[in-house]
């Protein structure tokens, strides 16, 4: 490969966004030494919305499409990209970061809620590109491989995670949908063709509106389509309302409102209109008037409200407080600030939230500060199982214990936007009573769905190529780790049996000798990767992308107590890599620590490991002999950091992530020094690691002493960038040792 080799390390957001203020610096000493270039793009949500404007913006404050730049690079060979997680954002945090931006001076227009005016839904049309989760799927051109690699398996077998204990009458289930929902209507096809369908929606009343008038679609692309229906969805949800107060347990709403950035948000709306009824209907007028929407969540009333005369305010406030006494009680999300699971439709993520919940007991945080039992409710049936067979398996047998337990890695179709439900242009409300239909370009009728106005009718399209390469890296992590590996689809399900039909396909066309391999119904799945478990095995889980996410989330924080501490790799279909960190989110919690005490517990372990993948990649896409001696000794640092228990502490004045960056860096230092592939590297890291074990108490108690005090870094979304960096890299000690290394 002609072009020089380099890394691409993305900014992001929020705590991981903080944590690189520190990490990279060091990065960038020990890789310019090796002669390996670093490059940063910013992917951030504030990065993300000023380059949708550059007309009203000066020039200094302009930013190029650093995101479509990156699209573009995951097509080509030379890849090498380190994704941190970023912000997929709700609309709430959408206003947010664009008030802040204004704030700092960027004439940004505001987002128009209901746009009036040409101009004003070009606006709304460029924000909404910013939306949900708008940057993974750009950067996803390969298939995902999640797993905890063997150190940071034997880490959590030696330091165990707090686990709750589960008792076998826990009132906590999961509650979902028996009709009305995706799981029942859907409907699949595999396209015989290239071409495009046709989405429209035929009235009662006999009229024809195009939904969508092309969509392009592959041969041997698999296209499936499903409707969830709004008076279903009410009815179920008046239901478990009901049945949670009876029961006495709090209600709780697990969506993934960011990714599903479509449907989601809808469905969330309709729940916090069941659940607030009353209320909202007695005060529709005035909540119209001031452009309340129950998609952003109960949290859209207070903030909107308080364009109303005081006493209208406090009336809708005392309802709604008459309204908690005859409910159940809510989930909290923080019960100091009063903040409940239906306040802000990015607050309660299912692939964290489920989790969470679990690893609790079974429970979650009422209004009163302390943990109760909790009804999930997760409408549609597609995956709401699974996790009740967790629970089932919980109660039966008792909180899952971290020494013995085995271990789920998953392999995970993602590529080119595979199931990428509920998101995008092919989910809508439907606005009339009637028929929707989806046609090809003869004419031909491919699935109709009866539906009526307020229904979420979705469609999503899977292509061929990125389920052949998600089959063979199957098998091969399959062979390679000597693994049974399951595919987790459901033959009852329209789509999964699309899949099962060419997996079985595939499947043929490799060397499974030897190799065990099954597909079973994700409940089945389920239950039989939890007996394993227990039994301290291992079983690949192989699935669609919608339980990669849940997946990777559940097992590592079951494992090893948070997904941050997993290896996320993504080979890029064509020969690239991207290295995403971890399988979590952005922690917002971990920013608000840090703003209040100066401590930030983000654990940074899945970018070491990303970076250790990364400078593999390189090492061998390049033949770049410098970077894999910087791989191995990264590599035997990460095991020596992780036996040495240097990972932050959630505790304000214990070694937080800061520290455990220096540690890093020390083992990699005395693991350069330790080698002797280079004796240049070996010479120039021999002095720094001598350097950091001289000054190891002096940098520990400088990075430490700054701690307990709240800080000023003047921005949550787009933070002062030298601010940030003083806070972040406190000891001069350290930054010191690291510029004898350092070729600027
Ligand atoms: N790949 C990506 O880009 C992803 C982005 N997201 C985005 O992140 C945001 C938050 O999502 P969500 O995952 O629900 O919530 P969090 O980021 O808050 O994660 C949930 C909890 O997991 C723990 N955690 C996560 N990462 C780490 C880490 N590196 N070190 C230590 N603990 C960690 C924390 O537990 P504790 O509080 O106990 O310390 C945290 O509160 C959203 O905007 C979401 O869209 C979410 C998932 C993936
Ligand atoms: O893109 C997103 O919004 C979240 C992605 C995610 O949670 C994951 O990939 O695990
Ligand atoms: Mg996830």
């Amino acid at each position: 490969m002609s072009k020089t080799p380099k890394i691409i390390y993305t900014l992001t957001d929020e705590a991981p966004a903080l944590a690189t203020y520190s990490l990279l610096p060091i990065i960038d000493a020990y890789t310019d030494s090796a002669g390996i270039s670093v490059e940063t793009r910013d992917i951030s949500l504030a990065g993300r919305i000023i380059c949708l404007f550059p007309e009203y913006l000066s020039d200094e404050q302009q930013l190029g499409d650093h995101l479509a730049e990156l699209g573009e690079l995951a097509k080509t060979p030379e890849a090498n990209i380190i994704k941190l997680p970023n912000i997929s954002a709700s609309v709430p945090q959408l206003k947010a970061a664009i008030r802040e931006l204004q704030g700092q001076g960027y004439k940004l227009p505001d987002y128009p809620d209901e746009p009036t005016s040409d101009v004003e839904r070009d606006i709304k049309a460029r924000y909404d590109r910013v939306k949900g989760s708008a940057v993974n799927p750009v950067l996803r051109e390969g298939n995902s491989d999640r797993r905890a690699p063997k150190s940071v398996k034997n880490y959590a077998r030696k330091y165990p995670h707090r686990m709750g204990e589960w008792s076998a009458d826990s009132q906590s289930h999961v509650a979902c949908m028996s009709e009305g929902d995706f799981y029942g209507s859907e409907r699949s096809a595999t396209m015989s063709a290239e071409g495009a369908v046709k989405i429209e929606l035929i009235g009662k009343d006999g009229s024809t509106t195009v939904l969508k008038e092309k969509t392009p679609v592959l041969a041997g692309e698999v296209i499936d389509a499903a409707v969830m229906s709004h008076q279903a969805l009410t009815a179920f949800i008046k239901e478990q309302v009901a049945d949670a107060k009876a029961r006495d347990v709090l209600f709780s709403l697990h969506l993934k409102a960011t990714m599903m950035k479509v449907s989601d948000p809808i469905m969330f709306g309709i729940v916090v209109e069941a659940f607030y009824g009353e209320v909202l209907e007695k005060h529709a007028e005035a909540l119209s008037e001031v452009g309340f929407d129950a998609n952003n969540g109960i949290g859209d009333l207070y903030a909107t409200i308080a364009k109303l005369p005081t006493d209208k305010q406090d009336e809708i406030k005392a309802d709604i407080e008459a309204l908690y006494a005859e409910r159940p009680r809510l989930a909290m999300v923080n019960s100091h600030k009063g903040i409940t699971n239906l306040h802000v439709p990015s607050d309660v993520i299912i692939d964290a939230s489920m989790p969470a919940m679990i690893r609790d007991s079974g429970k979650m945080w009422g209004a009163d500060d302390a943990l109760h039992d909790a009804k999930a409710v997760i409408p549609d049936r597609c995956y709401a199982t699974i996790y009740q067979a967790t629970i089932d398996d919980c109660k039966a047998n008792g909180a899952f214990d971290p020494t013995t337990m085995g271990s789920v890695p998953n392999v995970g179709l993602m590529a080119q936007k595979a199931e990428e439900y509920g998101s995008h242009d092919k989910t809508f409300q439907i606005p009339a009573d009637g028929t929707v239909r989806v046609t090809n370009d003869a004419g031909e009728v491919i699935f109709e769905h009866a539906v009526e106005k307020g229904d979420i009718w979705r469609m999503c399209q899977t292509k061929d190529a990125p389920i052949k390469d998600w089959v063979k890296l199957a098998v091969t992590r399959a062979r390679d780790s000597e693994t049974p590996a399951v595919f987790w689809l459901d033959a009852n399900r329209a789509h999964d049996a699309q899949l099962i039909n060419k997996v079985e396909a595939y499947l043929a066309e490799h060397d499974t000798s030897g190799l065990d391999i099954r597909i079973l119904a994700p409940v089945d799945a389920m239950k039989l990767s939890l007996e394993r478990i227990r039994r301290g095995e291992d079983t690949i889980s192989v699935t669609g992308n919608v339980l990669r996410d849940y997946l990777t989330d559940l097992f590592p924080i079951m494992e090893l107590g948070t997904s941050a501490k997993m290896l996320s790799i993504v080979p890029l279909m064509n020969g690239g890599g991207l290295f995403e960190t971890g399988a979590g989110g952005s922690a917002p919690k971990h920013v608000q620590q840090l703003l209040e005490e100066n401590h930030l517990r983000w654990d940074s372990l899945g970018e070491f490991l990303a970076l250790a993948a990364s400078l593999e990649h390189l090492g061998k896409t390049f033949d770049n002999a410098r970077a894999r001696v910087l791989a191995k000794a990264l590599d035997e640092a990460n095991g020596k950091f992780l036996d040495s228990n240097k990972s932050p502490s959630r505790k304000v004045g214990e070694l937080d992530n800061r520290g455990s960056h220096f540690y890093l860096a020390m083992y990699w230092a005395e693991a350069l020094a330790a080698q002797d592939e280079d004796a240049e590297l070996k010479a120039l890291f021999g002095k720094l690691a001598e350097e950091f074990h001289a000054k190891e108490a002096v940098i520990v108690e400088e990075l430490n002493a700054v701690q307990g005090q709240a800080v000023d870094i003047q921005g949550y979304y787009h933070p002062n960038g030298e601010l940030t960096e003083r806070v972040m890299r406190p000891s001069e000690t350290l930054n010191a040792a690291l510029a004898l290394v350092a070729k600027g």
